[in-house]
Protein backbone atom coordinates (compact mmCIF):
# COMPACT_ATOMS: atom_id res chain seq x y z
CA UNK A 1 0.00 0.00 0.00
CA UNK A 2 1.03 3.45 -0.62
CA UNK A 3 2.43 5.73 1.93
CA UNK A 4 0.40 8.09 2.22
CA UNK A 5 1.06 12.02 3.79
CA UNK A 6 -1.15 15.56 4.12
CA UNK A 7 -0.11 18.78 4.59
CA UNK A 8 -1.08 22.07 3.63
CA UNK A 9 0.41 25.10 1.53
CA UNK A 10 0.65 27.99 3.80
CA UNK A 11 0.78 31.41 2.49
CA UNK A 12 1.03 34.95 3.70
CA UNK A 13 0.50 38.23 2.01
CA UNK A 14 2.49 41.44 2.82
CA UNK A 15 -0.34 44.04 4.91
CA UNK A 16 -2.00 46.71 3.20
CA UNK A 17 0.25 49.97 2.79
CA UNK A 18 3.43 48.01 3.47
CA UNK A 19 6.11 47.67 0.69
CA UNK A 20 5.75 44.22 -0.81
CA UNK A 21 8.57 41.78 -0.24
CA UNK A 22 7.43 39.99 -3.42
CA UNK A 23 6.18 41.68 -6.32
CA UNK A 24 2.88 40.49 -6.21
CA UNK A 25 3.21 40.59 -1.86
CA UNK A 26 2.66 36.70 -2.02
CA UNK A 27 4.64 34.28 0.65
CA UNK A 28 4.56 30.63 0.97
CA UNK A 29 6.02 28.78 4.05
CA UNK A 30 8.78 25.77 3.35
CA UNK A 31 10.23 23.90 6.16
CA UNK A 32 13.91 22.04 5.47
CA UNK A 33 14.27 19.08 7.33
CA UNK A 34 16.84 18.54 9.84
CA UNK A 35 17.94 14.97 8.33
CA UNK A 36 17.77 13.07 5.29
CA UNK A 37 18.17 15.46 2.46
CA UNK A 38 17.23 18.73 4.02
CA UNK A 39 15.05 19.02 1.59
CA UNK A 40 12.17 21.76 1.55
CA UNK A 41 8.57 21.48 1.82
CA UNK A 42 5.48 22.83 3.17
CA UNK A 43 4.50 21.17 6.62
CA UNK A 44 3.01 17.73 6.09
CA UNK A 45 3.78 14.32 7.32
CA UNK A 46 2.16 10.56 7.40
CA UNK A 47 -1.06 9.72 8.28
CA UNK A 48 -1.60 8.20 11.03
CA UNK A 49 -4.39 4.91 11.57
CA UNK A 50 -7.31 5.69 11.49
CA UNK A 51 -6.79 9.73 11.05
CA UNK A 52 -8.60 11.68 8.27
CA UNK A 53 -6.71 13.49 5.82
CA UNK A 54 -7.41 17.22 6.87
CA UNK A 55 -6.94 16.15 10.41
CA UNK A 56 -3.45 14.83 9.42
CA UNK A 57 -2.72 18.15 7.44
CA UNK A 58 -4.13 20.52 10.63
CA UNK A 59 -1.61 17.92 13.38
CA UNK A 60 1.34 18.41 10.99
CA UNK A 61 1.24 21.98 11.01
CA UNK A 62 0.86 22.51 14.18
CA UNK A 63 3.76 19.97 15.04
CA UNK A 64 6.06 20.96 12.59
CA UNK A 65 5.46 24.76 12.13
CA UNK A 66 3.59 25.80 15.64
CA UNK A 67 0.62 27.37 13.44
CA UNK A 68 -3.07 26.87 15.45
CA UNK A 69 -5.82 25.72 12.95
CA UNK A 70 -7.47 29.53 14.25
CA UNK A 71 -4.58 31.22 12.87
CA UNK A 72 -4.90 30.24 9.28
CA UNK A 73 -7.62 29.76 6.94
CA UNK A 74 -8.22 27.23 4.61
CA UNK A 75 -9.04 27.89 0.97
CA UNK A 76 -11.87 26.08 -0.60
CA UNK A 77 -11.29 24.67 -4.15
CA UNK A 78 -8.18 24.05 -3.62
CA UNK A 79 -6.56 20.21 -3.12
CA UNK A 80 -3.51 18.67 -5.45
CA UNK A 81 -2.23 15.13 -4.58
CA UNK A 82 1.69 14.37 -5.68
CA UNK A 83 2.50 10.88 -5.92
CA UNK A 84 6.52 9.84 -6.01
CA UNK A 85 8.49 6.92 -4.72
CA UNK A 86 10.51 6.92 -1.34
CA UNK A 87 12.83 4.14 -0.82
CA UNK A 88 11.42 2.00 -3.40
CA UNK A 89 7.55 2.55 -2.16
CA UNK A 90 4.98 4.54 -3.66
CA UNK A 91 4.13 7.77 -1.52
CA UNK A 92 1.20 10.30 -1.71
CA UNK A 93 1.20 13.53 -0.75
CA UNK A 94 -2.19 15.74 -0.52
CA UNK A 95 -1.48 19.14 -0.26
CA UNK A 96 -4.54 22.40 0.76
CA UNK A 97 -3.56 25.93 0.81
CA UNK A 98 -4.13 27.83 3.09
CA UNK A 99 -3.56 31.60 4.47
CA UNK A 100 -1.68 32.84 7.77
CA UNK A 101 -4.58 35.39 9.14
CA UNK A 102 -2.31 37.68 10.69
CA UNK A 103 1.14 38.37 8.96
CA UNK A 104 3.52 38.77 12.05
CA UNK A 105 2.02 35.49 13.64
CA UNK A 106 5.84 33.46 14.37
CA UNK A 107 6.77 30.35 13.12
CA UNK A 108 8.21 27.48 15.57
CA UNK A 109 9.80 24.65 14.44
CA UNK A 110 9.91 21.06 15.66
CA UNK A 111 13.12 18.89 15.87
CA UNK A 112 12.10 17.57 12.72
CA UNK A 113 13.23 20.89 10.77
CA UNK A 114 16.22 22.70 11.29
CA UNK A 115 14.77 26.15 9.16
CA UNK A 116 12.13 27.78 7.58
CA UNK A 117 11.64 30.21 4.85
CA UNK A 118 8.69 32.57 3.53
CA UNK A 119 9.20 33.16 -0.26
CA UNK A 120 7.94 34.55 -3.58
CA UNK A 121 6.70 32.28 -6.00
CA UNK A 122 10.04 31.99 -7.82
CA UNK A 123 12.33 31.66 -5.08
CA UNK A 124 9.84 29.37 -3.34
CA UNK A 125 10.59 27.14 -6.43
CA UNK A 126 14.40 27.16 -6.62
CA UNK A 127 13.95 26.06 -2.58
CA UNK A 128 11.34 22.85 -3.12
CA UNK A 129 13.77 21.65 -6.31
CA UNK A 130 11.22 18.48 -6.99
CA UNK A 131 9.33 19.43 -10.34
CA UNK A 132 5.83 18.39 -9.18
CA UNK A 133 5.94 20.11 -5.88
CA UNK A 134 7.11 23.34 -8.17
CA UNK A 135 4.25 22.45 -10.58
CA UNK A 136 2.06 22.53 -7.23
CA UNK A 137 3.42 25.69 -5.63
CA UNK A 138 2.75 27.28 -9.30
CA UNK A 139 -0.93 26.09 -9.15
CA UNK A 140 -1.11 27.47 -5.70
CA UNK A 141 0.18 30.83 -7.29
CA UNK A 142 -2.40 30.83 -10.00
CA UNK A 143 -5.46 29.76 -7.69
CA UNK A 144 -4.31 32.79 -5.32
CA UNK A 145 -4.24 35.19 -8.57
CA UNK A 146 -7.20 34.34 -9.75
CA UNK A 147 -8.80 34.86 -6.30
CA UNK A 148 -7.72 38.34 -5.51
CA UNK A 149 -11.19 40.41 -5.84
CA UNK A 150 -12.14 37.92 -2.17
CA UNK A 151 -8.58 38.93 -0.68
CA UNK A 152 -9.67 39.53 3.38
N1 LIG B 1 17.14 10.36 10.47
C1 LIG B 1 16.27 10.33 9.46
N2 LIG B 1 14.97 10.38 9.76
C2 LIG B 1 14.08 10.37 8.74
C3 LIG B 1 14.49 10.30 7.39
N3 LIG B 1 13.41 10.30 6.60
C4 LIG B 1 12.35 10.38 7.44
N4 LIG B 1 12.75 10.41 8.73
C5 LIG B 1 11.87 10.47 9.91
O1 LIG B 1 10.54 10.55 9.45
C6 LIG B 1 9.85 11.58 10.16
C7 LIG B 1 8.97 12.35 9.16
O2 LIG B 1 7.70 11.96 9.40
P1 LIG B 1 6.48 12.81 8.90
O3 LIG B 1 6.70 14.28 9.17
O4 LIG B 1 5.26 12.18 9.44
O5 LIG B 1 6.53 12.54 7.31
P2 LIG B 1 6.95 13.37 6.04
O6 LIG B 1 6.78 14.82 6.20
O7 LIG B 1 6.18 12.76 4.90
O8 LIG B 1 8.51 13.22 5.95
P3 LIG B 1 9.58 12.49 5.12
O9 LIG B 1 10.79 13.32 5.21
O10 LIG B 1 9.68 11.07 5.55
O11 LIG B 1 9.04 12.47 3.64
P4 LIG B 1 9.29 13.37 2.33
O12 LIG B 1 9.34 14.82 2.62
O13 LIG B 1 8.27 12.90 1.36
O14 LIG B 1 10.75 12.99 1.86
C8 LIG B 1 11.17 11.71 1.53
C9 LIG B 1 11.98 11.78 0.23
O15 LIG B 1 11.06 12.04 -0.84
C10 LIG B 1 11.59 13.00 -1.73
N5 LIG B 1 10.65 14.13 -1.78
C11 LIG B 1 10.28 14.94 -0.75
N6 LIG B 1 9.35 15.83 -1.14
C12 LIG B 1 9.10 15.57 -2.44
C13 LIG B 1 8.22 16.15 -3.39
O16 LIG B 1 7.46 17.09 -3.12
N7 LIG B 1 8.24 15.61 -4.64
C14 LIG B 1 9.06 14.57 -4.99
N8 LIG B 1 9.00 14.10 -6.25
N9 LIG B 1 9.91 14.01 -4.11
C15 LIG B 1 9.92 14.50 -2.85
C16 LIG B 1 12.98 13.33 -1.26
O17 LIG B 1 13.89 12.56 -1.98
C17 LIG B 1 12.98 12.92 0.20
O18 LIG B 1 14.23 12.52 0.62
C18 LIG B 1 10.93 12.48 10.74
O19 LIG B 1 10.60 12.84 12.05
C19 LIG B 1 12.14 11.65 10.78
O20 LIG B 1 12.29 11.15 12.09
C20 LIG B 1 15.90 10.23 7.12
O21 LIG B 1 16.34 10.17 5.96
N10 LIG B 1 16.73 10.24 8.18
Amino acid sequence: MALRACGLIIFRRCRPGTPAVTADGIEFLLLQTSYGENHWTPPKGHVDPGEDDMTTALRETKEEAGLDPDQIHIMEGFCKELKYTVRNKPKSVIYWLAELKNYDTPVNLSSEHQDFRWLGLEEACKYSVYEDLQDTLKAAHRFLLGHKMVQR
